[in-house]
């Protein structure tokens, strides 16, 4: 079951009232992406309906301004999981497999009815390396599958300082002003929240600094070329923010 949040006062009563897993679902109506995540959550929700708490969220109501300023939410579809106060992870764009991961790992119902099916691009439960479980090896390959999964969980992906409402380094403030003024829609991950992923990403993409910036899974690069992408092609990036019809 999903239920369908009217204000913050709902929210935080929900997550007062439960000490499990919570997932909020924030979504824009008029979004395709956010119409395809909706059925995904529904699609988990439903198969795992005991696994956690599902919340949807319209981020452009106003009744749930203060609710998407408190997470932070600048790009939809965006869905966060919480225990209590502790956000665990976030999941930016419209990525099912992350999603899907995400519920397994924080909720454990992978380690018991994970289906055999499981690709390559589904991590296992100790993907984000937060357990402290396996040896070296496997979390060495463990993050190489997450980062890959994250450069790619939105068409646009933005690894900044910060996030795109309050970045914390000038570089990701310029960088987040630049895609604002060129209307380019994106996910964002915090790299100071993950110090997993802001290490391993440098290693990763062979690229030593932050923001970088991906398109459909490929490093474009930092603030520096960004900038000089835009200055050569307007246009650039435009078909990345293109409304995704796979079917
Ligand atoms: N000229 C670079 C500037 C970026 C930069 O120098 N970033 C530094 C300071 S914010 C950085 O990420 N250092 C590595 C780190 O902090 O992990 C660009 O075009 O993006």
């Amino acid at each position: 079951m999903i239920i369908q949040i009217k204000n913050e006062e709902e929210v935080t009563a929900i997550l007062n009232k439960t000490d499990g897993l919570v997932i909020l679902n924030f979504y824009a109506a008029w979004a395709e992406p956010c119409a395809r995540m909706n059925q995904v959550f529904e699609a988990i929700a439903a198969e795992y309906p005991d696994a956690a708490t599902y919340l949807s969220i319209d981020a452009e109501d106003e009744a749930n301004a203060s609710t998407t300023e408190k997470y932070d939410v600048s790009a939809v579809p965006y869905f966060l999981f919480l225990k209590g106060e502790a956000v665990l992870e976030q999941v930016s764009g419209a990525d099912p497999a992350l999603l899907k991961s995400g519920v397994e790992k924080h909720s454990g119902v992978g380690s018991l009815n994970l289906p055999a099916k499981q690709s390559t691009a589904n991590p296992s439960s100790t993907a984000n390396g937060a357990s402290g479980e396996g040896g070296d090896e496997g979390i060495v390959e463990d993050i190489n599958v997450r980062l890959e999964k994250l450069v790619s969980a939105a068409p646009v992906m933005l690894f900044m300082k910060g996030t795109p409402s309050q970045p914390q380094c000038g570089f990701s403030r310029q960088l987040v002003a630049l895609l604002r003024e060129r209307e380019v829609r994106y996910g964002f991950f915090n790299i100071l929240a993950d110090d997993e992923v802001r290490q391993g990403l440098k290693i990763f993409s062979d690229w030593p600094t932050y923001p970088q910036l991906y398109n459909e899974g490929i490093l474009v690069g930092g603030l520096d070329i960004v900038k000089e992408e835009f200055e050569n092609d307007p246009d650039f990036l435009r078909p990345g923010i293109a409304t995704p019809t796979t079917d």
